[in-house]
């Protein structure tokens, strides 16, 4: 199963959350973030950290001239779109940066939302289901209803995200069954501040799951 930490703006604690057993990290690339991070403090970030692991550019309603410029210039192996990107948009990046994987987000407010999910599993690699609050974008803590999700299963893989930390990571995986799971602020001091006993406790709690069924 991957594990991807987000919201990663220090170079020494992307080093360490990758050794802790992080499979993909994420920098948050919305100005208007309190995680966010420019292309040199990415660059930085990145550049000690094994090839193995996924480096993922967090975008919410960036062109694709804006977003192609930074996986350039920053190293990203991965985009993921957290605004209102529709398919359409998805296609056109993917022509932009074939060789970059693409991660649509959906912050899902109901079972009929669910179901656009479907409309995106043609044009990217991977989607990421997250919890709604009417005023954030992400890095919220809030938890989405994994009751809805038992069924979920779409034509791509998707990442749990909302609200995850290591005390609801097993209550979270008995109920659905994602290819990998998305955590900020459950494993943080402060916004951008990871809180590395946190990302320790949640590879415990991982631990007590068979991480390769998916
Ligand atoms: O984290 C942010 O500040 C953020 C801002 C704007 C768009 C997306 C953002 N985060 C996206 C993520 O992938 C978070 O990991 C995801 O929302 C889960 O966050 P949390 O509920 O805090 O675990």
């Amino acid at each position: 199963m991957r594990v991807k930490i987000c919201g990663i703006t220090q170079p020494q604690q992307s080093t360490a959350i990758a050794s802790l057993g992080a499979t993909a990290l994420g920098f948050i690339c919305v100005p208007t973030s309190p995680r966010y991070v420019t292309t040199s403090q990415i660059r930085a970030a990145v550049a000690e950290l094994p090839a193995n692991i996924d480096t993922i550019g967090v975008f919410a309603n960036a062109s694709v001239p804006e977003i192609s410029k930074i996986v350039v210039d920053s190293g990203l192996t991965g985009v993921q779109l957290h605004g209102d990107e529709l398919p359409d948009f998805c296609y056109q990046l993917r022509q932009a940066l074939p060789n970059v994987e693409i991660i649509r987000a959906l912050r899902i407010r109901s079972l009929d939302h669910l179901d656009t999910a479907a409309n995106y599993t043609k044009y990217v690699d991977t989607l990421l289901l997250d919890a709604y609050h009417p005023e954030q974008l992400g890095g919220t803590g809030k938890t989405l209803d994994w009751t809805m999700l038992e069924q979920f299963s779409p034509n791509c893989p998707w990442f749990l995200a909302g609200g995850l930390t290591a005390d609801n990571i097993v209550e979270a995986l008995s109920q659905v069954n994602p290819s990998g799971v998305d955590l900020s602020s459950g494993v943080e001091r402060a916004p951008g501040d990871k809180d590395l006993d946190k990302v320790a406790l949640l590879f415990q709690s991982l631990k007590n799951i068979d991480l390769s069924r998916s």
